[in-house]
């Protein structure tokens, strides 16, 4: 029960130059939670992410990885795995070279380091002896997971993990990192996908110029205070429209679409189906993620 967290973050503040990339953040992310960072271009997505693989340190603030404070670059505890930029690979090696090299580097037995079921894991089994400088940018992105994979991470760490990924790219590294984190892993993920970070991560933060404008779990920005726009298919697209014109709470936005807050969209439904109209479709339009990434982060650029 005591494991300490995977992330512990304090009033993490980066500069480069003028640019403060990083103005006093806060970050937990627990064992076994898949966390989110989102945010427009130059938000300081990577800039944190690197300082959670020890590549930087902080200007200030409070930095636990795994338990143990950070106060130099490269003073990474044991157990954290990831890349930014893409993962670092000898274009010249095939996959299982590149990761048998990296078995030998951390002083493992390559043959014994679990090297074809990582590449199984991802998906590559099939080139796995093909070399990586004809890989595509998905292929790579899978072959740096597989390496994070060979150390058993306790915190994995990925900026964008979801690049040039293909659905079926996309499924196997969903099915790994679900995994990781069924076990106790502790992940910190980049995205500008809302669509992955909504079916991966129980937590969100989102980055604005520096600053968390959000954290938290995804369920409240669901629930928080905003109106979404919904998609609403009906039996009879006329009287469902004069039905939404009179109920409280709901702006006919277009045909088949209402704005609404979650309890007049509920009385809306209540009243529909008294009406006898059947309802075929109520889907938010964009989905909560993204309207409240839109929402604040407007004006941030
Ligand atoms: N090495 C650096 N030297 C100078 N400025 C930098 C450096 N790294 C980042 N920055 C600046 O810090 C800010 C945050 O950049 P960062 O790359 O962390 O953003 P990001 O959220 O990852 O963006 P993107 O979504 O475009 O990848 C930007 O203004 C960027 O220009």
């Amino acid at each position: 029960m005591d494991r300490p967290l995977a992330v512990r973050a304090r009033g993490i503040t980066k500069s480069f130059g003028e640019v403060i990339a990083l103005d006093e953040i806060d970050l937990d992310v627990a064992p076994g939670q898949i966390h989110g960072l989102v945010g427009p271009n130059g938000a300081g997505k990577t800039t944190l992410l690197g300082l959670l693989l020890g590549l930087a340190v902080a200007d200030g603030g409070k930095l636990e990885i795994l338990g143990t404070p950070i106060r130099r670059a490269l003073d990474a505890p044991d157990g954290v795995a990831g890349f930014v930029d893409g993962p670092g690979l000898y274009p010249s090696l095939t996959a299982r070279q590149n990761l048998a090299a990296l078995a030998t580097l951390r002083g493992r037995d390559a043959r014994s380091a679990g090297i074809d079921e990582a590449l199984d894991q991802v998906g590559l089994t099939d080139v796995a002896d093909d070399r990586t400088g004809g890989f595509s940018l998905g292929m790579r992105q899978r072959l740096g997971l597989a390496a994070a994979l060979l150390t058993e991470p306790r915190l994995l760490v990925l900026d964008e993990p979801s690049n040039g990924l293909d659905p079926i790219g996309t499924r196997h590294v969903h099915r790994v990192l679900t995994a990781l984190a069924a076990g106790g892993t502790g992940i910190v993920l980049s995205s500008h996908r809302m669509d992955d970070v909504e079916t991966l991560c129980s937590e969100v933060t989102i980055l604005a110029t520096g600053r968390v404008v959000f954290s938290g779990p995804l369920s409240k920005l669901a629930a928080e205070n905003r109106e979404l726009d919904y998609r609403l298919r009906t039996s009879d697209p006329a009287r469902a429209r004069t039905v939404a014109e009179k109920a409280p709470g709901i702006t006919v936005v277009e045909d088949e679409v209402v704005r609404a807050l979650v309890p007049a969209l509920d009385e809306l439904v209540t009243a529909l189906m008294r009406d006898g109209i059947a309802i075929r479709e109520l889907t938010p339009v964009v989905s909560p993620l993204e309207a409240a990434f839109l929402a604040l982060t407007e004006g941030s650029k």
